[in-house]
């Protein structure tokens, strides 16, 4: 019998996080495998049930800390730490990031504006890792709008090189993780540097599937949506295809995310405060959830990035009548 759980995490769980008391995930592992044969020193932790655990359970905990971290390593996606109120077969397949907030969080420490992406970058790469240990297959950051080419020239010339730095110094981490490239967008206005970059660095990851790593740069919502018309339009024009055999599908196959198995993001993260889609996947979110924190993004981590994935667990989703294609998740979510 299928039945509905309504999971609501209690008042603790959030108000006891400060900086002093760290929940049981964010102690490094080395600490929790030397306390495994302190018992009384062994966190029995409300939060989660960590791999490391169900070793030290089993009785298994006999190696060196170092042989244990090897082991927890290499145990498969499945065994992985999920902090307690996150369900894996509910979890977004497709998440998509706005991350917004990046030069307020500069104003606000008085750094230059550089100092905000900066630290922007080392906030996704922590978002990367998380969303690869609990299990989301895919995600999409919005790295820099069709609009953003407005800015500045300084900040907008900034903006490449970090792109170019940060796919330089990534490249290694993403083959060794598994992690697979794209990036979608007008590619055609980059530097031709940084475009040979992305092309070499999709080719070296193209066969990668772990995880799915979306970068969307010098890219909009309209900008996608015409640039499918015109393919569209072009095959039309070439007798591929009649005028009146486009359809929702034959759309979708021409839009930049074709280069995912799940196009349509579950759930939709903005950062920073506001309350815009902001032009971004403007067709792919006719059904995400949206989460939109306070934070700005070099502060979005592990509590708030929990946050939001916990409460898109408790969404009900109902898609309207639409096609079963968006429906697989519902099942999840709500009938667990
Ligand atoms: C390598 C790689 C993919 C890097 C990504 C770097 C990164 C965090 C880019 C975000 C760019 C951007 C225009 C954000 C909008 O926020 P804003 O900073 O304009 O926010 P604000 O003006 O509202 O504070």
């Amino acid at each position: 019998m299928l039945f509905s759980l309504n999971f609501t995490l209690p008042p603790i769980f959030f108000t006891n996080l400060s900086p002093q008391s760290k929940p049981f995930w964010n102690v490094p592992l080395h600490w929790r495998l030397k306390a495994k044969n302190q018992t009384s020193h062994v966190p029995k932790s409300p939060l989660c049930w960590t791999a490391e655990q169900e070793l030290i359970q089993q009785g298994k905990g006999e190696n060196s800390v170092e042989e244990e971290e090897e082991k927890v390593f290499h145990l498969g996606l499945e065994d992985q730490t999920l902090p307690l109120g996150l369900r894996r077969e509910a979890m977004p397949r497709h998440v998509a990031v706005i991350m917004d907030g990046n030069r307020r969080w500069a104003r606000l420490r008085d750094l230059p504006v550089g100092s905000g992406y900066e630290a922007g970058v080392r906030s996704l790469r922590k978002i990367v890792e998380l969303c690869c240990q609990w299990g989301v297959k895919v995600l999409t950051v919005f790295a820099f709008s069709s609009e953003n080419w407005f800015r500045p020239k300084v900040e907008v010339e900034f903006l490449m090189s970090l792109f170019d730095r940060g796919m330089q110094e990534d490249t290694g981490s993403f083959l060794r993780d598994n992690i697979r490239v794209s990036v979608i967008g007008d590619l055609a206005k980059l530097p031709e540097t940084l475009q040979e970059l992305i092309i070499n660095l999709e080719e070296a990851t193209k066969s990668n599937t772990r995880f799915h790593l979306i970068v969307a740069v010098s890219y909009s919502g309209h900008y996608d949506v015409v640039q499918a018309c015109q393919r569209l339009a072009m095959k039309a024009k070439c007798g591929l295809i009649e005028p009146s055999d486009i359809n929702e599908s034959l759309v979708e196959q021409e839009l930049e995310t074709k280069c995912t198995e799940f196009p349509y993001p579950d759930l939709l993260i903005r950062t920073g405060g506001e309350f815009r889609i902001s032009n971004f996947m403007l067709w792919q979110l006719a059904y995400a959830e949206l989460f939109f924190a306070q934070s700005l993004w070099p502060d979005f981590g592990e509590v708030e990035l929990l946050k939001a994935l916990v409460a898109f667990q408790q969404r009900r989703r109902r898609y309207g009548n639409a096609p079963a294609k968006f429906k697989a998740l519902e099942v999840a979510c709500v009938e667990f």
